[in-house]
């Protein structure tokens, strides 16, 4: 089964056309009229059209099966393909239906069309350059011909036929002359001679040219050699365009016949079908191509001849029944069956797309949607019976040898008669056709002359018209790109603006966080001095604790200090007592021995007068002794009363002493709840994380308002800093916004100057062709500036926003630092403001012990001290008591040695002498 691609309807909807063919009587089959298939194919974008910096304007939109160039679709193709198409898909897509249907006896061709240096030859040969022959899968740059070749050996192998023959013709038409180029050793020269077209009797509406090469080929090998050879010889002309430009068409033609039976299997048949693969030559203008002199003819002669090969195509499709101008042109003549005839035909339209072609690319398309309108009816070749070609072969062969022997016989022409009667009777029609056409040569000589007259009329016009509309073109590519330039300057602009805006956010951002760094240095401050005044509050209480405990320490001592002082008093009262009492004693008992002397020297007589008076005496000295002692007795109850008095007032200071201890102790116990609390309050605040809150000792409330001061004056000049950033930000951008602005406004006037420059160029150029020129480079010279301008402008929008950004960076940067050092700060401040706590905790405790243990050594002494008073006293009381009772006995043994010893006696006589 044949492959299906390349049947397409006109309206380019796929349709097959094998049920719809019809077969006629003798075998010819007959199709339902089909249009040319029509493909584009736009090549990769070549080095010196990169290089000259044009930009792809064209791509493949193969779901559409359109091309876009620019922004305009044109469609509908039968097929499209982008530059990464393959030579192999092109060839499996497109060519390999038309290659098997030639196998089966249709005529198949193949062009391809476009502008010099857009693929024409790499399609049709391949892009092999080296001498080495590559099989298509090992060479994937394989052209359509050789991989047609192999495809037309394949199929005849798949179809099992043994009996065929294929051969080659390659022929190329050049300045309206056909060359063989397979003619063996024959340099190039156009023959003009040798080969003629024909029309080919056995197949109305085709030509043959007579005396063409047809090479037999067995092998894929055999035509590369043949397609290597012929290309050497066709002639090539330098132009600026293409330094290896084709100036010629090609046709490649390969010819398949192949023997088969017919239905019945006795009679033999020979079914011939045909492939043409056409390279036209560049399709580009004169004036673009740069071509001079002879080249310029050339040019021309090749435009003429695909003008007439659009004329043909014009032709074709408008209106039916018009004269299609098929003989106005060699190139139309050969392919005359292709367009509009039997044949299947395909055409591929090959582009560049670089913008500097986009003239010709968008000529070139259209020329070929043109032609996807004619309508060809493709036909098998009549089948000829292999008896009727054997009969005509052997009369053939049978009249040559009848001249032959004419020849052998007779000297001059020799001819049988038979041949002498038929070139008698064609000699006469050939003078009358001679004449006639020698008539229609000249009328044709005069309308050459004429169309040569027209053209050269014409010519100068449509150089002109394409140059204007170049020029148009130029100019509006120019202004389109001019505001594609504006419209990329607003994005920038724009995306500059969102930049600031984005800059100016992060600085109000940055502003803010200072703001809350500030607050929070503020509110730390606060915290503070909250912590100073509690500190203060603390210490005042530390202070008065201190001196309740210095008052209650002095308080103790003088308390001490005056029982001690009492108890010395009451001591020397004491000894001062005693000594007056022993003194009082002596004084006494002196007096007594005064008295007892006294009386004994006038008891002489009144002893007992004298013993009563002294009794009465001692008894009156007794009572005073005992009442003495009661006044002693008395004294020491006082003594006593006042020693308990002192032990009550004692007492009464232990007891302050106590309440003072107390007092302290609960002043302590305060403090230390209070420091207990403040401790907590420093905990609470640890955890929620205000470690600055731990300011509270002296030096580090110095440290701190030291480093708060450092902190406030750092905050300061950052704030200045920011706020000078800030300010100096804003005046940059309000710079830079108006610096920008104006140069969107100096750039729209020089827009609007160019716009101008234009118009009046428009207008100029309508008239002055040269000053267009000028304009045109001043325009340019703008453009380029305005450009360039934009360019710096750019750069300078850049390094703004860079330096901004820089800006910005720096301050969030100091600021980390600033914070994070803060932080650091902090911490260890907290760190030592918690050992300082530790410290106070400490020093309070031990102060608290020292007080407990001074306390008690007070305590111990006043104790020590009472009993000591308290023993002084009752020993001293002892004493006394002793020393009474002596005296006592003493004068009671006085009293008794007066009656019982005559010493004492005597001693009192003489006392009392
Ligand atoms: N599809 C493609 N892929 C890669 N290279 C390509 C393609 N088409 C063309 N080229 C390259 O572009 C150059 C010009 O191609 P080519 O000679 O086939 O153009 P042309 O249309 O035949 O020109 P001329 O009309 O002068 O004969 C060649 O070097 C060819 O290899």
């Amino acid at each position: 089964m044949l492959a299906e691609a390349g049947e397409y309807s006109k309206d380019g909807n796929m349709s097959k056309i094998g049920n719809e063919t019809t077969k006629k009587k003798g075998g010819k089959s007959e199709e339902t009229p089909r249009n040319i298939v029509v493909a584009a194919r736009i090549r990769p974008m070549n080095d010196s059209e990169k290089a000259s910096g044009a930009m792809s304007i064209c791509r493949a939109d193969t779901i559409n099966r359109a091309i876009i160039l620019k922004n305009k679709s044109l469609t509908p193709f039968d097929r499209v393909y982008g530059p990464t198409a393959s030579q192999k898909e092109i060839f499996d897509d497109l060519v390999k239906p038309s290659v098997q249907r030639a196998v089966r006896g249709y005529n198949c061709t193949i062009f391809a069309y476009g502008q010099t240096g857009t693929g024409k030859t790499y399609t049709m040969e391949g892009g092999n350059t080296s001498k080495e022959i590559l099989s298509a899968a090992a060479d994937p740059t394989t052209g359509l011909i050789p991989r047609a070749v192999e495809e037309i050996f394949t199929e005849i192998n798949n179809l099992g036929t043994t009996e065929y023959t294929v051969r080659v013709s390659y022929v190329e038409l050049y300045n309206e002359e056909l060359t063989d180029l397979l003619a063996p050793n024959t340099p190039y020269v156009p023959d003009k001679k040798r080969l003629r077209i024909y029309e080919d009797e056995n197949h109305k509406g085709s030509v043959v040219v007579q005396g063409l090469e047809q090479v037999a080929v067995t092998h894929r090998h055999d035509v590369f050699n043949l397609l290597k050879a012929g290309t050497e010889k066709r002639r090539t002309a330098a132009t600026l365009m293409n330094a290896s430009s084709s100036r010629s068409h090609t046709v490649f033609s390969v010819t398949i016949t192949m023997k088969e039976t017919n239905e019945i299997g006795d009679e033999e048949m020979l079914k011939v079908g045909k492939l043409n693969l056409v390279d036209l030559a560049g399709s580009e203008s004169i004036g673009r191509s740069g071509a001079v002199g002879k080249t310029a003819k050339e040019a021309g002669l090749i435009n003429q001849s695909l003008l007439t090969l659009g004329r043909v195509i014009t032709a074709l499709t408008v209106s039916s029944g018009q004269h299609i101008p098929y003989r106005e042109s060699k190139l139309t003549r050969l392919l005359q069956d292709a367009l509009g005839g039997s044949s299947i035909t395909s055409l591929i339209a090959t582009v560049s797309p670089a913008s500097c072609n986009l003239e010709e690319t968008a000529s070139t398309l259209d020329y070929a949607l043109r032609a996807r309108n004619i309508v060809n009816k493709p036909t098998v070749n009549e089948r000829v019976l292999g008896k009727v070609v054997l009969n005509s072969l052997a009369g053939e062969i049978d009249q040559l040898r009848k001249d032959l022997k004419a020849a052998h016989e007779r000297n001059g022409i020799y001819l049988s008669k038979e041949t002498y009667d038929r070139y008698e009777t064609e000699s006469q029609r050939a003078a009358e056709l001679d004449e006639v056409c020698q008539k229609i040569s000249r009328q044709l000589q005069q309308m050459a002359d004429d169309l040569t007259l027209t053209d050269n009329s014409y010519f100068p016009l449509y150089k002109r018209a394409v140059q204007l509309e170049q020029r148009l073109q130029d100019r509006n590519e120019e202004i389109s790109q001019l505001k594609m330039k504006e419209a990329e300057q607003q994005t920038k602009l724009q995306a500059y603006e969102n930049t600031l805006i984005h800059v100016d956010l992060i600085a109000n951002d940055l502003k803010k966080k200072l703001d809350e760094a500030v607050q929070v240095g503020q509110e730390q401050q606060l915290d503070l001095q909250d912590l100073k005044t509690k500190y203060d509050a603390m210490w005042k209480l530390a202070n008065a604790n201190k001196n309740a405990v210095t008052q209650a320490r002095a308080s103790i001592t003088d308390s001490a200090s005056a029982a001690i002082a009492a108890l010395h008093q009451i001591r020397e009262q004491f000894t001062t007592a005693s000594t007056a009492q022993t003194q009082q004693f002596e004084t006494t008992i002196d007096l007594i021995k005064t008295l007892l002397a006294t009386q004994l020297g006038k008891t002489q007589t009144a002893t007992r007068e004298m013993q009563k008076t002294t009794e009465m005496e001692l008894e009156t000295q007794r009572k005073e002794a005992e009442q003495r002692l009661a006044e002693h007795e008395q004294r020491r109850q006082d003594a006593n009363s006042q020693l308990e008095s002192l032990r009550n007032s004692m007492e009464a200071v232990l007891k302050k002493t106590d309440a003072s201890a107390q007092t302290v102790k609960d002043i302590i116990g305060q403090v230390t709840g209070q420091l207990e609390g403040f401790g907590k309050e420093l905990q609470a605040a640890r955890t929620e994380g205000i470690d600055v809150a731990m300011q509270a000792k002296e030096r580090a409330e110095e440290e701190t308002q030291k480093r708060l001061e450092q902190y406030r004056q750092s905050m300061n000049k950052l704030r200045a800093a920011a706020q000078l950033i800030l300010t100096e930000t804003a005046v940059m951008e309000k710079d830079e916004q108006e610096w920008q602005e104006a140069q969107v406004l100096e750039a729209q006037t020089t827009f609007e100057k160019a716009t101008e420059v234009w118009q009046r160029t428009e207008d100029i150029c309508r008239g002055h062709e040269d000053e267009v020129g000028e304009s045109l480079g001043e325009i340019g010279r703008q453009t380029e500036q305005s450009r360039q301008e934009w360019k710096q402008m750019d750069g300078q929008a850049e390094e703004a926003v860079k330096q901004v950004k820089q800006t910005t960076d720096n301050i969030v940067q100091t600021v980390k630092l600033q914070m994070e050092s803060d932080q650091k700060r902090s911490t260890a401040f907290g760190t030592a403001m918690k050992e300082k706590c530790g410290e106070l905790e400490v020093q309070m405790e031990e102060c608290k012990q020292n007080g407990d243990r001074h306390l008690e050594a007070l305590l111990e002494q006043n104790n020590q001290h009472n009993t000591s008073q308290a023993d002084n006293v009752a020993s001293l009381y002892a004493k006394s008591e002793e020393t009474c009772q002596q005296q006592t006995e003493t004068v009671n043994t006085l009293v008794d040695s007066k009656w019982q010893h005559p010493t004492v006696t005597g001693q009192a006589n003489h006392i009392l002498q």
